[in-house]
C-alpha cells in the first residue's frame, strides 16, 4: 500500500486562506504535522491565482514528499505533473487517466452511490470519495450519504475517502466505518493551528 492511501486528506479553502502567504503557511503546518494528501480546492475562477497558488503548493508538497491533488482541473494537474479530483460534472475520469498517465492519482466523487463508484473504478480512478456524512460548513448542500456505503464499497479494491463535516468528534466512527482516507476542510483549516488539529486527528489512525 502506498503511503498516500491511508490517513488525513486536507482540502484548501479560499475563504479560510484568502491570500498566498496564509495559504502556504497553513498548508505547511498541516504537511509538517503529517497528512497523506493535500488538495488545492479554489472555486474563485481566478485562473492566474489558481496557477500561481497551485505551483507554490506543488513546490511545498515536494519538500514533504506528499502528493498534491488539484480539484476540478485536469489541465492544471497535467501542467504541474500532479493528481486531480473530479466530481460528477468535472470531466471524464477515463480521459484524465489517458492524459495524466498510469501513475497519476485520480480521485472521483461518488456521493452515496455504488453505481457512480463502479463507473469511476472502471474508468481508472485511484480512489473513490463518498459523502457527505455529516453536516458540512464548506458544502452544506452536498447530498447526504450513509456510512454503510463505505463497507459496501470495499468490493472495488480502491482506497475509500470519506468527506463532509468530519471532525475530532466523529472521525473515529468514520474510520471504523471503513474509510481509508478522511478528507476535511474545516476540521483542519477551520482551526487556528492546522498542525495541532492534524496531530489530534491522526490519533484515529495511529492510536
Ligand atoms: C476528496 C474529495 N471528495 C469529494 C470532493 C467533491 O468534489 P465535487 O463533487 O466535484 O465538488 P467540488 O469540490 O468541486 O465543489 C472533493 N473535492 N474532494
Ligand atoms: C468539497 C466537499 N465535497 C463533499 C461531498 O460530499 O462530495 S463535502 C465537501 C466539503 C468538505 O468540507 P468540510 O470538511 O468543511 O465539511
Ligand atoms: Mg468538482
Amino acid at each position: 500500500m502506498s503511503q498516500w492511501q491511508r490517513g488525513l486528506y486536507a482540502l484548501t479553502d479560499a475563504h479560510l486562506m484568502p491570500d498566498d502567504a496564509t495559504l502556504i503557511y497553513r498548508c505547511e503546518g498541516a504537511l509538517d504535522a503529517g497528512i497523506a494528501l493535500l488538495q488545492y480546492r479554489d472555486k474563485s475562477g481566478d485562473e492566474g491565482r489558481r496557477e500561481r497558488q497551485a505551483r507554490a503548493l506543488k513546490a511545498l508538497c515536494d519538500q514533504y514528499e506528499t502528493p498534491l491533488i488539484i480539484n476540478d482541473d485536469a489541465a492544471l494537474a497535467w501542467r504541474l505533473g500532479v493528481g486531480v479530483h473530479l466530481g460528477r460534472s468535472d470531466g471524464s475520469i477515463a480521459r484524465a487517466r489517458q492524459v495524466l498517465g498510469p501513475d497519476a492519482i485520480i480521485g472521483a466523487t461518488c456521493q452515496g452511490s455504488l453505481e457512480f463508484a463502479e463507473q469511476a473504478a472502471g474508468e481508472g480512478a485511484s480512489y473513490l470519495a463518498f459523502g457527505r456524512f455529516y453536516p458540512s460548513q464548506t458544502k452544506p448542500d452536498a447530498p447526504p450519504a450513509d456510512l454503510s456505503i463505505l463497507e459496501q464499497a470495499a468490493r472495488f479494491g480502491l482506497p475509500r475517502v470519506a468527506i463532509g463535516g468530519i471532525d475530532a468528534d466523529n472521525i473515529d466512527a468514520t474510520v471504523s466505518g471503513g474509510a481509508d482516507l478522511i478528507a476535511l476542510v474545516h476540521g483542519i483549516f477551520g482551526h487556528e493551528d492546522p498542525g495541532a488539529a492534524v496531530h489530534r486527528l491522526n490519533q484515529s489512525f495511529h492510536g
